[in-house]
């Protein structure tokens, strides 16, 4: 089992201690969350992050909701308030409808240690799956070893680390299989402009003593074109039932590039990320996260603090899209933890969630 180098979550008492990740790379720093507030705030200001992550977050945030009024009416403002910080990773919305289906039909007093329990269970459920999705990740990047020599070139987008999960990741993990595989991998890591999650990425995989480059979001193209890549894995936000995924906007310019490339590109996800509710990619909502994201960038002074410095012109009129969609007919296939399917074929692995 993968260990996390520092824990992106877990449970204190009755409280939940998380890595703030608005803080890395340059800090990493525990918040300590005690109420659903602080909860809710974590996700929406992303401080916590990534979509198995936010998911097991909001479930441990019902619990602390639970803390002070376990009524039906607690309850269920819990279950909005955390559905209400951000749409678009399916995560966050299956571990809500997972908590309030065990939680509704229970009487008040036992509710509490149900939900902990429960939000225990999601994070090591999730721990586990980053595993599986390593090590049939693992299979891809072992073919492309065998048939070339030196390392094995895989470009990545946003933070899909364990940074993102509970466990190793998802379109890491199969990064931290081969190099605990003793298979040579460098990675390729766009820095995804406005939050610079590709920041995170770089961290994770010095940390790890992972060989890796950062690049401008818009130099991937010319990388895949030059035959510079051997794959691409990016990880999930949403999969609809046809495949199609949502993930941080600028994955489909990748996979558009990938293809024009003739270079695989494959999505790693849970189950938990699979959504065979949504039919296709125009049905995901997709986050807007406001002009000032875009505006601003994030960084430390001369002094070592944390500061955001403003990069456009006060009044800027800025579009910040958080997700874009990759249509399915972009990607090779889908790493999940019970193998590996081309994009419309999940049922297939997922007969149980599919009906
Ligand atoms: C395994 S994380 C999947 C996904 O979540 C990230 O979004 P955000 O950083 O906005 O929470 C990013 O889209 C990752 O690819």
């Amino acid at each position: 089992m993968f260990e996390q180098p520092i824990p992106t979550l877990r449970r204190d008492g009755d409280a939940v201690l998380i890595l703030d990740q608005t803080a890395l790379p340059f800090r990493s720093e525990t918040l300590r969350l005690a109420t659903l507030a602080d909860a809710a705030r974590a996700i929406r200001d992303m401080q916590v992050r990534g979509a198995p992550l936010i998911g097991a977050t909001a479930a441990h945030g019902v619990a602390l909701a639970l803390l002070h009024d376990s009524s039906d009416a607690a309850l269920e403002h819990a279950l909005q308030a955390l559905a209400a910080t951000r749409p678009t990773a399916v995560n966050l919305h299956w571990a809500l409808a997972r908590m309030a289906t065990l939680l509704r039909p229970l009487p008040a007093a036992d509710r509490l240690a149900a939900a902990w329990a429960e939000a225990e269970a999601i994070r090591a459920d999730d721990a586990a799956t980053c595993d599986a999705i390593g090590r049939h990740g693992l299979k891809l990047i072992e073919t492309i070893a065998a048939r070339r020599p030196g390392p094995v070139r895989l470009m990545t987008h946003c933070n899909a680390g364990w940074l993102a999960t509970c466990g190793a990741g998802t379109a890491l993990a199969p990064v931290y299989a081969a190099q605990a595989a003793g298979i040579a991998v460098e990675v390729f890591v766009s820095e995804t402009r406005p939050r610079n999650q590709g920041l995170l990425t770089a961290w994770e995989l010095a940390a790890a003593g992972v060989p890796h480059t950062l690049i401008a979001d818009n130099a991937a193209g010319l990388l895949l074109m030059r035959g510079e890549i051997d794959l691409v894995i990016t990880g999930a936000d949403r999969i609809a039932a046809n495949g199609d995924t949502a993930n941080k906007v600028g994955t489909w310019l990748k996979a558009l590039a990938a293809q024009a490339s003739g270079v695989p590109f494959y999505i790693a996800a849970p189950h938990s990320t699979l959504d065979f509710g949504c039919a296709d990619g125009p049905s995901i909502p997709i986050e807007d996260r406001g002009a000032a994201e875009l505006c601003m960038l994030r960084g430390i002074d001369a002094s070592g603090g944390l500061a955001a410095l403003r990069q456009a012109a006060p009044g800027t009129h800025a579009a910040n899209p958080a997700f874009d969609i990759t249509p399915a007919s972009l990607i090779t296939a889908i790493i999940t933890e019970r193998g590996i399917a081309a994009p419309g074929q999940l049922a297939g692995l997922y007969p149980e969630a599919a009906r």
